[in-house]
């Protein structure tokens, strides 16, 4: 009997250009379009599993081993549905193709980092989802028709859909048939963009995206300045830095457009706060040590950005990356070796050391534990479709043990 079963992989993103509001909170439709840079799945992904029998009593999903309710009208449902008709649609027009449309499917995943701990696993994991449903039913769709699938399970999982840099684009429509993603650039455009990951806190967050948003929205007078007289001008700006491969503009926009973020977070009524001390003073190190760069001469050398979580996200030309890490590493020492996936330290490994001018009083240092974990990882591509060998489902379509 033949198995109808396909396993892809999709990469987490992190925006630049920060999505926070919607105008439908069904359709999943922005207030305001972003942008973002996928992150390297060689490092950070989502990986699942989908396989469609005639046996199956109903849609199932496992996240990391464990069932989720797939809750009528939600999002999962919503974006399951969406891909089924998608299938139906082909074998009405083939009539020689398989009829597995009909079929229940068993869907298992995996994140090979913390879920729901503001890294963007609502992001990676929607986006794995809507691909390997799209490989299962062999659908030729492009990337920008997925992502407006993926849209409906988590707004920022639609940018996931693309490798290099992306955009959303807020759209018109009510029915959100123009509400999607493009790529602005392919990694290979500038493949030079790093980014260390500073793991803060990886538990579970106290106010989610999307509820957050939504008081922000109701609540936020910032918040409409942001939408109409910010975020089109730097969607421009950033989109040409990326083009032009103008690091400093793309750091100037990125720091902004976090600070923004957070503002408009604050200014939500009840406020809410997603940055702590922290994150606070991984911000002072970075515009310090941008600070030493401009002074010395030459231009800034990395943007820090913060989603809905305290951990920070800096991006910076490879080439200083070693010093970054020096930096945190130097105000925020670690229990663990720095994992070294680009192999810049030799065998001294890292010393913990700032550069030469850097004004050390900036911060104070903080004990073992205030960063629990550096993630060294770069600009990278998008979804992957994978072989059997790597599939997440046994032989009875139950989760396979991690
Ligand atoms: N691999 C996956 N497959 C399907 N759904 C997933 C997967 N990973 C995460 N999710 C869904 O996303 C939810 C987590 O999303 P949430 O927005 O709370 O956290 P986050 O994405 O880590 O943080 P943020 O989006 O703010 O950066 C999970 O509870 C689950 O419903
Ligand atoms: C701060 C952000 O990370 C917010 C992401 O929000 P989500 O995409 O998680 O929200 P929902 O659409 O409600 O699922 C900014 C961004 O990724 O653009």
């Amino acid at each position: 009997m033949t198995v109808y079963q396909a396993t892809a992989s999709a990469p987490v993103n992190i925006a630049c250009i920060k999505y926070w509001g919607k105008r439908d909170t069904k359709l999943i439709l922005p207030t305001n379009s972003s942008l973002s840079v996928t992150l390297d799945q060689d490092h950070l992904r989502s990986t699942t599993t989908s396989r469609a029998d005639p046996s199956f009593q109903k849609d199932r999903l496992w996240l990391n081993g464990v069932e989720e309710e797939i809750k009528d009208g939600g999002r999962l449902a919503t974006c399951i549905k969406e891909m089924k008709a998608l299938r139906k649609q082909l074998e009405e027009k083939d009539s020689s193709l398989p009829k597995i449309s009909g079929f229940p499917v068993h869907i298992s995943s995996r994140n090979n980092f913390p879920t729901a701990a503001g890294l963007a696993s609502s992001a990676s994991g929607f986006a794995a989802l809507v691909a390997s449903l799209s490989a299962l039913y062999q659908l030729s769709t492009d990337a920008s028709q997925l992502s407006l699938i993926a849209r409906q399970g988590s707004g920022s999982a639609c940018r996931s859909l693309f490798g290099g840099f992306v955009a959303w684009q807020m759209g018109e429509r009510a029915d959100g048939a123009d509400s999607y993603a493009v790529e602005i650039a392919p990694r290979e455009h500038w493949p030079d963009i790093h980014a260390l990951i500073c793991v803060v806190n990886d538990e579970k967050k106290g106010t989610s995206s999307t509820s957050g948003m939504q008081r922000t929205v109701e609540t936020s007078p910032l918040l409409q300045h942001r939408i109409k007289h910010v975020v089109p001008e730097r969607m421009a700006a950033i989109s040409k830095a990326i083009l032009a491969r103008d690091f400093d503009t793309f750091a100037r926009i990125t720091m902004q457009d976090s600070n923004q973020f957070h503002a408009v977070a604050l200014d939500t009524d009840p406020p809410i706060f997603y940055m702590n001390d922290v994150s606070r003073a991984i911000i002072a190190l970075i515009v310090e040590y941008n600070r030493v760069a401009v002074a010395n001469g030459g231009k800034l050398k990395a943007a820090y950005t913060y989603d809905a979580g305290p951990n920070a996200v800096i991006y910076a030309p490879k080439e200083n990356i070693k010093e970054i890490v020096e930096l945190i590493v130097k105000y925020f020492p670690q229990a663990d070796k720095f994992k070294d996936p680009f192999e810049l330290f030799g065998a001294a490994g890292v010393q913990g050391k700032v550069v030469e001018g850097f004004n050390e009083g900036v911060a104070k240092p903080y004990g073992v534990g205030a960063v629990k974990g550096l993630i060294h990882t770069r600009v990278g591509d998008g979804p992957r479709t994978l072989g059997a060998e790597e599939a997440l489902l046994g032989s009875d379509g139950l989760p396979l043990k991690a």
